[in-house]
């Protein structure tokens, strides 16, 4: 799949939303893409993460072990990607505010590759990678529906993006009028 098709995708979910967000970087966006109206039609999903696992088995050499899945974003598509790898799923989940793989055991040089739903600066990618290295994981990759930076963000392994589209995000303190005549709002789990 190209950008414009899973762009489609989205639209045709209503998932692209307009007004003044904040997102789980602070950033502030007059666009979010509200993913869980895709995720909630099971034929959507399957059709964007069969798409992205084909990229994965593709792009990362060797075996995998585990799809990572951060919550609650990554939940959906990290079980439906894993599902056409034939790998097993397993997710973390903040506890405190860290990521933490807390329902599951992962035995020490597990060969992982994280999927996430959508990466704006890397923050919640480069917290997971922080999470699975400190259980002894190998993350031989990450792995998103759309990356909001259009290849700009390091998340410190190979990213693999089903679609890029630069979304723009200002820090809270540089906010254009026409946003700031906006009441924000913030949709993600973070800090809840
Ligand atoms: O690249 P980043 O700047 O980290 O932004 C992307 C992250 O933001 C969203 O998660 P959020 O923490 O808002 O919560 P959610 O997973 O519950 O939607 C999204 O699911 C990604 O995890
Ligand atoms: O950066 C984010 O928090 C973010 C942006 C976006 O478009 N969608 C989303 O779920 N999170
Ligand atoms: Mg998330």
């Amino acid at each position: 799949m190209n950008t414009a098709e899973v762009l489609d995708v989205f639209r045709s979910a209503g998932a692209v939303l307009e007004g003044h967000f904040i997102l789980t970087s602070g950033l502030r966006s007059p666009v979010f893409l509200q993913k869980a109206r895709v995720f909630m039609h099971a034929d959507k999903t399957e059709k964007l993460c069969k798409a992205l696992a084909q990229r994965i088995r593709a792009e990362v050499d060797g075996k995998i072990d585990y799809v990572v899945g951060p919550a609650i974003g990554g939940l959906i598509p990290a079980y439906e990607t894993s599902r056409h790898l034939g790998v097993p799923a397993v997710w973390v989940e903040r506890e405190q505010g860290e990521f933490r793989l807390r329902r599951f055991e992962m035995e020490k040089g597990a060969r992982v590759v994280i999927v996430e739903d959508i990466v704006t600066t890397g923050l919640s990618i480069r917290e997971t990678i922080a999470c699975l290295r400190d259980l002894g994981a190998e993350v031989a990759a990450a792995a998103c529906i759309i990356d909001r930076s259009a290849g700009k963000t390091d998340v410190g392994v190979p990213l693999i993006a089903l679609a890029e589209y630069e979304v723009p995000a200002y820090p809270a303190d540089a906010l254009p009028p026409e946003l700031a005549a906006i009441p924000a709002v913030k949709p993600g789990s973070r800090n809840i």
